[in-house]
């Protein structure tokens, strides 16, 4: 566990293109003193550990990562750092069109560190090019001259080639780790050296280079779809100071200075509207393509679109922490929560490679020793089957179809934390919405006002709205829209108190006075019976009813109408569709509830108060694995009680930290769609896991009976690698919004 004393330190490690490459970086580091919890991020490209003060320096940790044969630059200004770091060989870069990079020292010297290279510039890269070039110069030589000179061409070939690549292999022995595919790679082309296999040898190493190369881009490729979202905030902005406007870098606002956005131009920084009324195209935080229109004290996010007139906002979050930022961090992170299957995936490859170095052995042994068989023969199979150990494949099928997910799912609006909810989430048996603000708009009106005898409804709203005052509970905010729209004023309570699941109480020009349900009015005073009569109607007809009390006495009941979001309805019919039941839970009445779950064909608890919606949950867990959505204000312990807590709407800044993921969108319809998705990345998955497993189950077969050999097996390794990333990618363009 990490203590008080640790320093929590980041980098960004490149050239990591599978999660055999995590492991390596993993071992290593964790062996240093005074480490621990260390965590690779591969797709995030991220390094986090715990450093205890003066024990390894970060210098040491960077010196070992680089070792491997991986870049590596601290995160951001979380680690400061004294010499500017150069990657070995690169050439540094500083995009001379990127302001912010020539702006910001540490920005700079991040870009300078690790420039997004093309692949003839990488490590991997050189050594393709080294070793193809060596192979060609090696089947030259054979054709003009000799196959005896040539054969030692393709010896030097081989051996030049696979200098490198056994250094890395040392240096992770080194480190404790014998079991690494440069390690194979180095024993396989040695080994066939040895038994006079020179060509072979040198085409192996080339096309393992090769391998690498492809796995690089491949991964690449998946953690673009991230890299965009962080592409849609605009570089610069229009500071508006002392009367002037001036270009700036986004990245240097702060909170409370005012921005200019022209139409058409993208928001840079999360902020309110201070003047001007424009549609705002908000797809790059929420999914929601159809610009909403956005007036002064609304707020808007970084990277939205201003579509038709002049904005002026003020900033209100720091660029670090804007909407966007965290969403990038969120999705970044995920890929820690890691999914029970791929837990499993990393246990097995780990025992794999091991076993399938000890099959070799065998093949190599046994056949001559046993059955007089032919050394060379069996050596040669033996070798061949070292590269069929090569894990890669199987390690990074998990993980890209999970990137690939998440990135899918943040474009449109859906947040999961990571490969563990998506695997839960595929799982669900059960769903259950919160009615308020998930099922309905969350935005009730009032619709009637019925008073007592004596008692007038300006009488009637004031008293309510004294009551109400300081609430923020939907029906409060209801009842102070209408007492504000009728003109009457509302008084100063003294000593309000919400009362969580009945109402609220308060005291209202020096007399006590409530605010209830119908249901917990006979504990205040009672209602007369014609009046039960009419809140009894008016509750069959879908309306929430609250009655008014002051001192003991009734002055009447308002009633208030949240009307269902208008694709709730939908969004039930396709979870019914999937095989998915549907739940609404509510503390309002079951006749108001029941009027309202009949519109939209699903069950309903009505009358529940807070600890029995989690109580609720928590039995139907039993049964099944439920996922729980709701607003992720007030219902965040039920949240957490359910196999999958997500949160729905805008009001995520809570939600995001709390949920297993969020819908940020205000669309039910959201719902069956993350399910969706989690299914597809799920199926995603077992096609990778098959076809890697299926592929290596193959090649094994094949090199035991001779019919395939080396430069095969390598080659079916990182087809086998491409193939599984290359699939995962096509999630990337998975539409969960789709009914199948
Ligand atoms: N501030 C309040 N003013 C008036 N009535 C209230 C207030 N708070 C609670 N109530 C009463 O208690 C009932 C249950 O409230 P609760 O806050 O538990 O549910 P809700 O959030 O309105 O609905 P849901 O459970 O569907 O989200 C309401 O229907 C209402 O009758
Ligand atoms: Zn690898």
């Amino acid at each position: 566990m990490a203590s008080e004393t640790t320093q929590r330190r980041e980098w960004t490690v490149t050239g990591m293109d599978c999660a055999a490459c995590t492991t390596k970086v993993v071992r290593a580091v964790e062996r240093m003193p005074g480490v621990s919890e260390v965590r690779v991020a591969l797709m995030a490209e991220r390094l986090t550990l715990d450093l205890m003060p003066d024990s390894t320096s970060p210098e040491a940790i960077e010196g070992v990562v680089r070792k491997l044969g991986f870049g590596i630059a601290p995160k951001g200004q979380q680690a400061p750092r004294k010499k500017a770091f150069v990657l070995p060989g690169a050439v540094p870069t500083v995009p001379a069109s990127d302001e912010q990079a020539a702006s910001d020292p540490a920005a700079r010297e991040h870009a300078a560190a690790l420039p997004d290279k093309s692949w003839h510039q990488t490590a991997k890269g050189r050594l393709v090019i080294l070793t193809g070039t060596l192979l060609a110069l090696a089947w030259t030589v054979e054709l003009l001259t000799s196959s005896e000179v040539g054969y030692w061409a393709f010896v030097a070939a081989c051996l030049i080639g696979v200098v490198p690549i056994a250094k890395r292999a040392f240096e992770a022995l080194r480190m404790g780790q014998p079991f690494t595919i440069e390690g194979l790679m180095t024993i396989a082309a040695g080994g066939a050296l040895l038994i006079g296999a020179a060509e072979e040898a040198a085409l192996v190493v080339f096309l393992f280079a090769v391998g690498e190369v492809l796995e690089g881009v491949a991964a690449g490729k998946a953690r673009q779809g991230i890299r965009a979202l962080a592409n849609l905030v605009p570089k610069t902005a229009l500071l508006e100071e002392a009367g002037q406007t001036r270009t700036v870098s986004a990245d240097s606002l702060e909170i409370g200075q005012a921005v200019l956005v022209r139409p058409g131009d993208r928001i840079p920084a999360d902020g309110e509207i201070i003047e001007g009324t424009s549609g705002v195209d908000e797809s790059p935080v929420t999914g929601e393509s159809v610009p909403r229109s956005r007036g002064v004290g609304d707020a808007v996010f970084a990277g939205s679109i201003n579509t038709e007139a002049v904005l002026r906002l003020r900033v209100t979050r720091e660029p670090s922490d804007n909407t966007i930022a965290r969403i990038i961090r969120l999705v970044e992170e995920a890929e820690e929560a890691r999914a029970p299957t791929e837990r499993f995936i990393d246990r097995f490859s780990r025992i794999y490679m091991p076993a399938i170095m000890a099959l070799s052995a065998l093949v190599i042994v046994v056949p001559p020793l046993a059955f007089g068989q032919d050394w060379t023969t069996w050596i040669y199979r033996g070798l061949a089957l070292l590269l069929i150990g090569c894990p890669c494949a199987l390690v990074i099928s998990v993980p890209a179809s999970i990137a690939s997910a998440l990135s899918a799912g943040a474009r449109r609006g859906l947040l999961m934390k990571g490969g563990a909810v998506i695997e839960a989430a595929a799982g669900v048996t059960h769903v259950v919405f919160d009615k308020t603000g998930t099922l309905t708009q969350g935005t009730p009106i009032v619709t009637d006002l019925v008073t007592a005898p004596g008692v007038d409804e300006a009488e009637l709203l004031s008293v309510a709205a004294g009551v109400e005052a300081g609430s923020s509970h939907p029906l409060a905010l209801a009842i102070l829209r209408r007492t504000k729209e009728a003109a009457v004023s509302v008084p100063d309570p003294r000593d309000a108190r919400a009362l969580p699941g009945r109402g609220a109480e308060a005291i209202v020009d020096g007399a006590p006075a409530w605010v209830t349900s119908p249901t917990h009015a006979a504990e205040i005073g009672g209602i007369d019976a014609s009046t039960l009569v009419e809140v009894a109607a008016l509750e069959s007809a879908g309306k929430t009813v609250v009655a008014v009390f002051r001192s003991g006495r009734p002055l009447g009941v308002i009633a208030m109408r949240d009307e269902p979001r208008s694709d709730a309805a939908a969004a039930i019919g396709q979870l019914s569709a999937m095989g998915l039941g549907s739940t609404m839970l509510t503390g309002d009445n079951p006749r108001t509830a029941a009027a309202i779950a009949k519109g939209l064909r699903l069950d309903f608890r009505a009358s529940m108060m807070p600890e029995d919606k989690l109580t609720a949950i928590r039995a139907m867990n039993r049964d099944g694995r439920v996922m729980m959505i709701g607003d992720g204000i007030n219902d965040a312990p039920a949240l957490k009680e359910a196999h999958v807590g997500i949160a729905m709407g805008s009001g995520t800044d809570v939600a995001l930290e709390t949920a297993d993921g969020a819908i940020l969108r205000d669309r039910v319809t959201d719902a069956p769609a993350l399910i969706r998705l989690s299914r597809a990345t799920m199926g995603n998955i077992r096609q990778n896991v098959t076809l890697a497993l299926g592929l290596k189950a193959v090649f094994l077969v094949t090199t035991v009976f001779g019919v395939t050999g080396l430069w095969i097996a390598i080659l079916a390794d990182t087809g086998a690698t491409v193939l599984v990333t290359l699939n995962a990618l096509r999630l990337l363009a998975f539409d969960p919004t789709r009914e199948s």
